[in-house]
């Protein structure tokens, strides 16, 4: 059987690192694409040499022509600009939007079979706008946001806890923005609801109200601290995540940026469910129990994703 082929559009921090992880856990030969010319075949020539120290066997190629992407069966998007400290990635749209439409035509045009995870910024209106410009269908477009912010709200509680983040259990919902809904009521502990596991370990409740406001800002904090640029490992790693759900049909229920129609109240909406992954895309949207508090913020962040989607249509006819 031939390998499967992965296309990392964009070659930079994050594609750089999912080339890395895909190429070590031999998920399929490995295609860097981007515009900058030598960069992406400088960092293949680079990330091959890891094979004979790291034992892996994965073709990895540097390319700045969308021919090479061509049936390629999962496409994970990086292309466009990071935020800088003082900006939010809302500031990113303008830019990002252009760089979806060249993806989306590059995209349609090579591997329209393929499954496309999108990661740039502004993330919810990102993976809208490049399903529009692609026109694949929405349970083969997801964008990746709620697997990064659930990872970092366990971070947070197992350090809070002194527990093992193999036990922490989280769930962010929502955009992908300040206004991200972290949902302490499906937040556990191996099981234990992460209320009733605070009390037990005398965290007081204002410490994981704080938790959350962390959080929610938690991209904001590595943008400030590393100066120029954004988070790159953990947000290819929970790529990597995605990708692996899809092509090994493992049917796991994961936080993604999906499309939304009629669940939550929602019309036609790409914003972060749970979502279960397979080898039919996303499959299912799950509909969960949420209290009147977690729906009025629910509908805080889509009410922000709309917002953008309107800015978007403003900006590009063709997605009115
Ligand atoms: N969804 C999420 O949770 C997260 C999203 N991000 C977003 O991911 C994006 C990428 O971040 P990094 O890899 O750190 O940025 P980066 O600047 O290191 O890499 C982006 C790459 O895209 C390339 N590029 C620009 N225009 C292009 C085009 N038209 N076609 C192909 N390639 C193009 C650039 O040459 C650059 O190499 C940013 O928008 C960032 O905000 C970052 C972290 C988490
Ligand atoms: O904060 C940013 O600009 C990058 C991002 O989306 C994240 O790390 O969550």
């Amino acid at each position: 059987m031939a390998r499967k082929k992965i296309a990392l559009i964009g070659a930079g921090m994050i594609g750089g690192t999912l080339a890395h992880l895909a190429a070590k856990k031999e998920m399929g030969d490995i295609v860097l694409f981007d515009i900058a010319e030598g960069m992406p075949q400088g960092k293949a020539l680079d990330l091959s040499q890891c094979g004979p120290i790291e034992g892996f066997d994965a073709n990895i190629k540097g390319s700045n022509d969308y021919a090479d992407i061509a049936d390629a069966d999962v496409v994970i998007v990086t292309a466009g600009v990071p935020r800088k400290p003082g900006m939010s990635r809302d500031d990113l749209l303008g830019i990002n939007l252009k760089v979806m439409k060249s993806v989306g035509e590059g995209i349609k045009n090579n591997c329209p079979d393929a499954f496309v995870i999108c990661i740039t910024n502004p993330l919810d209106a990102m993976v809208w706008a490049l399903r529009e410009f692609s026109g694949l269908p929405h349970n083969k477009v997801v964008g990746m946001a709620g697997v990064l912010d659930s990872a970092r709200f366990a971070t947070f509680l197992a350090w809070e806890f002194g527990c093992s983040v193999k036990d922490v259990n989280a769930f962010v919902l929502g955009g992908h923005g300040d206004t991200m809904v972290p949902v302490t009521s499906y937040t556990t502990i191996n099981g234990i609801p992460v209320n009733d596991y605070a009390k037990i370990k005398g965290v007081p409740a204002d410490r994981i109200d704080e938790i959350v406001k962390r959080t929610r800002a938690g991209g904001g904090e590595i943008v400030q601290l590393l100066g120029n640029g954004s988070a790159y490992y953990a947000p290819a790693t929970s790529a990597i995540a995605m990708a692996e759900a899809y092509l090994g049909d493992q049917k796991r229920i994961l936080p993604c940026a999906s499309y939304v129609e009629g669940k939550y109240g929602l019309d036609g909406l790409y914003v972060g469910v749970p979502t279960v992954i397979g080898a039919g895309g996303t499959e299912e949207v799950i509909e969960i129990e949420l209290s009147d508090e977690e729906k009025a913020n629910l509908k805080v962040s889509t009410d922000a994703v709309e917002e953008l989607l309107e800015v978007c249509k403003g900006l590009d006819s063709s997605l009115a």
